[in-house]
C-alpha cells in the first residue's frame, strides 16, 4: 500500500485524488492533507481518510478547523499557515506527495517534500515553471522522482515509456482551445468572467480555467515540458485539438508519432502518477474510438492568443523570467476574476512585466531570486493595473 500526502485536497485535483484513494483503499493510504480556506470540506475529508497530519493554509481558520474535528479520535496533528503546509509536505512515511495547490504557493511545500525524499506527483505546474532552476537540481540531488500528473505531460510520459534516450525528436502538446475557441477575435474584448469559466471539456479550478481561455495554460505547459523532459523550446509544439481526446503526442527520430488517448478525466493521469510503473485495473468508462467521434486539429492562433508566444519567449529567456511570467499571470488572472481588469488586459499586463524584468533577468536564480522575482512581478502588475483602471475611468 502506498502512503501519500495530498496538498490542496479541497480543490479539483485534490478531490479527484481522494476519489481514487476511496476507490482503491487497498492501494493507497493518506498520511497528510492540506487545504487553503475550505474548513468544511477539509473536516469531511479528515473524517473519511483519517490522516496523521493536516494543515489549513489560512491561519485565521485554525480554530474553526479544530472545532470542526474536535470529536475525532485519535486527533491528527493540526497545523496552519504556510509553515504548517510545508511541515505536512515533509512529514512522516509518505512516499509520494500530490501537489494540488494552485499557483506558486505550491513551491515551498514541494521543495520541502523533495528534500524529505518524497516522490512528487506533479499537478501544480506553476511550481516547476517558476522554480524549475531550483527544483530540477533538487530532484537529482535527493534522488526522487517527479511523476507528471498534468494530463498532457502524463500523456508524453506514458508515450516515452520504453523510448531510448536520444530517440525523442519533438513533443506535440494538444490544447482544447479554451472557452473562446469559436469566438471571433473582435468579440474577446467583451467577454465576462462567467463566459471565461465555461471550459468546453474539463471541470477544473478557476485559475487554470482562465489560463485555458487565454491559452496561457498551454504556454505554461510548454515551459513545464521543457523542464520535465529536457526538450529545447524549438522542439515543443502546440496543436489545437478541440475534443481533448488525444492528450499529447511525441515524434521520434524516425518520424513515428505516438499518442495517448482517453476521455477527458483527470483521474487517469493522477492514478498513473501514483501507480507508476504499474497499471491498476479500473472499472472506469472504457475508451471507445467510435463514441469519441471525429478528432480534429488546427494551428494555434497567436494573434488571438498572445500568451503562448509570451511563454515561449520567457522560457527561452530562462533564469528568473519564467517566474515573472508566472507571477504576472497569477496576479492578472486574480484581477480578472475580481472583475478589476478585462480579459484582453491579461496578456498586456504580463508582457509589460516581462519586458521590464528583461534587464534584471537573473541567469541562474536561487530560491531567493525566484521568490523576489515572483513578488516583484505581482506588485508590478498591481501598479500597472491601477494605471489601466485610472485610464479607463478618465476615458469614461
Ligand atoms: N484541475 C485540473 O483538472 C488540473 C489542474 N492542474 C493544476 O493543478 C493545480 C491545482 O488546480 P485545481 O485543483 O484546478 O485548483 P483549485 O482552485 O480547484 O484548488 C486549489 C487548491 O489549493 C488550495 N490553495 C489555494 N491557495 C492556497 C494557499 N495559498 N495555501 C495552501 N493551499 C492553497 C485550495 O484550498 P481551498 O479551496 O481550501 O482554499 C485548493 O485545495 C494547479 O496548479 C493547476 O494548474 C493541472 C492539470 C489539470
Ligand atoms: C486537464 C489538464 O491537463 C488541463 O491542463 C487541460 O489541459 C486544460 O485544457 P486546455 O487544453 O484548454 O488548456
Ligand atoms: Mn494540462
Amino acid at each position: 500500500m502506498k502512503a501519500i500526502t495530498l496538498l490542496g485536497s479541497t480543490g479539483s485535483i485534490g478531490t479527484q485524488t481522494l476519489d481514487i484513494v476511496a476507490q482503491y483503499p487497498e492501494q493507497f493510504r493518506i498520511v497528510g492533507l492540506t487545504a487553503g480556506r475550505n474548513v468544511t470540506l477539509l473536516a469531511q475529508q479528515i473524517r473519511q481518510f483519517r490522516p496523521e497530519i493536516v494543515a489549513i493554509g489560512d491561519e485565521n481558520k485554525l480554530v474553526e478547523l479544530k472545532e470542526a474535528i474536535a470529536d475525532i479520535d485519535p486527533q491528527p496533528i493540526i497545523l496552519a499557515g504556510e509553515t504548517g503546509v510545508v511541515e505536512v509536505a515533509r512529514y512522516g512515511d509518505a512516499e509520494a506527495v500530490v501537489t494540488g495547490i494552485v499557483g506558486c504557493a505550491g513551491l515551498l511545500p514541494t521543495i520541502a517534500a523533495i528534500q524529505a525524499g518524497k516522490d512528487i506527483a506533479l499537478a501544480n505546474k506553476e511550481t516547476l515553471i517558476a522554480g524549475g532552476p531550483v527544483v530540477n537540481p533538487l530532484i537529482e540531488k535527493h534522488g526522487v522522482k517527479i511523476l507528471p500528473a498534468d494530463s498532457e505531460h502524463s500523456a508524453i510520459f506514458q508515450c516515452l515509456q520504453g523510448v531510448l534516450p536520444g530517440s525523442l525528436r519533438r513533443i506535440i502538446l494538444t490544447a482544447s482551445g479554451g472557452s473562446f475557441r469559436d469566438l471571433p477575435i473582435e468579440k474577446l474584448a467583451e467577454v465576462t468572467v462567467a463566459d471565461a469559466l465555461k471550459h468546453p471539456n474539463w471541470s477544473m479550478g478557476q485559475k487554470i480555467t482562465i489560463d485555458s481561455a487565454t491559452l496561457m495554460n498551454k504556454g505554461l505547459e510548454v515551459i513545464e515540458a521543457h523542464y520535465l523532459f529536457g526538450m529545447d523550446y524549438d522542439d515543443i509544439d502546440i496543436v489545437i485539438h478541440p475534443q481533448s481526446i488525444i492528450h499529447s503526442l511525441i515524434e521520434l527520430q524516425d518520424t513515428s508519432v505516438l499518442a495517448q488517448l482517453g476521455w477527458p478525466d483527470m483521474r487517469l493521469p493522477l492514478l498513473y502518477a501514483l501507480s507508476w510503473p504499474e497499471r491498476i485495473h479500473t472499472d472506469w468508462k472504457p475508451f471507445d474510438l467510435v463514441k469519441a467521434g471525429d478528432l480534429t486539429f488546427r494551428e494555434p492562433d497567436h494573434k488571438k492568443y498572445p500568451c503562448m508566444q509570451l511563454a515561449y519567449a520567457a522560457g527561452r529567456a530562462g533564469g528568473s523570467m519564467p517566474a515573472v511570467l508566472n507571477a504576472a499571470n497569477e496576479q492578472a488572472v486574480a484581477l480578472f476574476l475580481e472583475e478589476k481588469i478585462q480579459f484582453l488586459d491579461i496578456p498586456k499586463l504580463i508582457e509589460k512585466a516581462c519586458d521590464k524584468h528583461q534587464p534584471d533577468n537573473c541567469e541562474s536564480p536561487g530560491l531567493d531570486d525566484i521568490l523576489a522575482a515572483d513578488k516583484w512581478a505581482r506588485q508590478e502588475v498591481l501598479v500597472e493595473s491601477m494605471e489601466l483602471g485610472a485610464r479607463i475611468l478618465s476615458v469614461r
